[in-house]
């Protein structure tokens, strides 16, 4: 194990998925010490107490990591990392709020819909002072190959975050974590916006439907043809245009896939070919029942939308994809989000929402 200049960390992650894996794994790399908990865990092998990976990709090797037995445990560590899907927020955060006490961390992977101040204004409510922060993207993408092993693509160069309460403190947390490459936007809800999942698996999605339905064994990266360039493009547009509205400059989805893939900056379609021909995407979803949908409508796309309405940005294409997604699914996606009545963003407006992310941020406690 290579030395550190910082202490060894523990660092409960939350969701065993190839995120929660390849995140753990990453840590334990930087010298941490990291624990894992799950709902079922069950896609981990398990030796007595600890979950044996396989690890393939840029992370080679096994690595063993203890399981937590009880959620109860979570309240031991100063810093959690939550890597589950925004479908799961109610389910599992919901389950595990009652147990988050003062002073610790949660620190949301790939948040969206707002999560951190969810966390940290319902601990408040119970009078537990909470920080809590959001990571745009995860550490690395990963994903389980067919025979279990979990394939993991390097670290990101750059991931966008922000965070309530102390961000210096926070920032220099996430740095001793797993690296010099995040950058703190200050506003919680700047991460949101610089979550570039929803837009990019509707693209990549839609034009695929019918391979879902059927089951099809397909390249995600390899089926990114220029049609669904020209629609992850349009939709990209929007989402940058709903950010410049709240003074966000972020980075675009191109420029979020070289610094994701470590590979030129270009047209979509030609850095997807890219990622496929270095082996780093995954299958496309072979169900219709997938998080590229299933969380990502309702804690994505759901989500944008209403920011975008709220600072009357007009986001044409970002409607007519969640339109689509919910008439072939028959689901009303729009209502699935319970984020956006808890968060006041459709009652309140942008700027009662934006003056809450900046009180979480300054405030020593938060609002109760
Ligand atoms: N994989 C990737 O490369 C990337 C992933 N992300 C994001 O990171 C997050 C985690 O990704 P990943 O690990 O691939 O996700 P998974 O879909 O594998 O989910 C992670 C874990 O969450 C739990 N979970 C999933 N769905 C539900 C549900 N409906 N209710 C309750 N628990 C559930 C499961 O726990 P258990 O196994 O214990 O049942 C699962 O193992 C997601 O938000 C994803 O969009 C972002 C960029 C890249
Ligand atoms: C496909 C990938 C790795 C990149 O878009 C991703 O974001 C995901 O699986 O959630």
């Amino acid at each position: 194990m290579a030395s550190h200049s910082h202490p060894a960390l523990d660092v409960a992650v939350v969701g065993a998925g190839p995120i929660g894996c390849a995140t753990a794994a990453y840590l334990l790399r930087h010298g941490h010490r990291p624990f894992l908990w799950s709902p079922t865990a069950s896609r981990l092998e398990r030796r007595g107490g600890m979950a044996r990976i396989a690890c393939t990709g840029a992370l080679d090797g096994d690595v063993e990591i203890e399981l937590l037995a009880a959620p109860e445990r979570l309240a031991g560590f100063d810093t959690v990392i939550v890597c589950l899907p925004g479908n799961a927020y109610a389910d599992v955060l919901g389950r595990l709020a009652p147990l988050w006490r003062d002073g610790q961390t949660v620190i949301v992977s790939g948040a969206l819909s707002l999560a951190p101040l969810w966390l940290r204004e319902r601990a408040a409510r119970r009078g537990c002072e909470l920080h809590a922060a959001g990571w745009a993207t995860t550490p690395t993408t990963a994903h389980f190959l067919p025979d279990g092993r979990l394939h993991a693509n390097p670290l990101r160069h750059r991931i966008d975050m922000a965070s309530t309460g102390d961000g210096g403190r926070i920032l220099a947390l996430c740095a001793a974590l797993l690296g010099e490459r995040f950058v703190d936007a200050g506003d919680l809800l700047a991460p949101t916006l610089a979550n570039i999942n929803p837009i990019a698996h509707a693209a990549e999605v839609i034009p695929n439907l019918t391979r879902m339905d059927r089951g099809e064994d397909w390249p995600l990266f390899g089926c990114f043809t220029p049609v669904v360039g020209r629609l992850a493009e349009g939709l990209d547009r929007e989402r940058l245009a709903t950010a410049a509205a709240l003074g966000f400059a972020l980075p675009t989805l191109a420029e979020h896939y070289s610094r994701s893939y470590h590979i030129e900056a270009g047209p979509l379609h030609e850095m997807a070919a890219a990622i496929q021909a270095r082996g780093m995407g995954p299958s496309g979803p072979a169900r219709l029942d997938h998080r590229y949908v299933l969380e990502d409508a309702p804690f994505g796309l759901v989500f944008q939308e209403a920011l975008a309405r709220a600072a009357g940005v007009d986001t044409p294409l970002l409607s007519a994809c969640i339109d689509i997604l919910e008439s072939v699914y028959a689901r009303d996606f729009r209502a699935e989000n319970f984020l956006v009545d808890e968060l006041g963003l459709a009652s309140g407006g942008v700027a009662a929402l934006r003056s809450r992310c900046a009180a979480s941020r300054s405030a020593d406690t938060p609002p109760r």
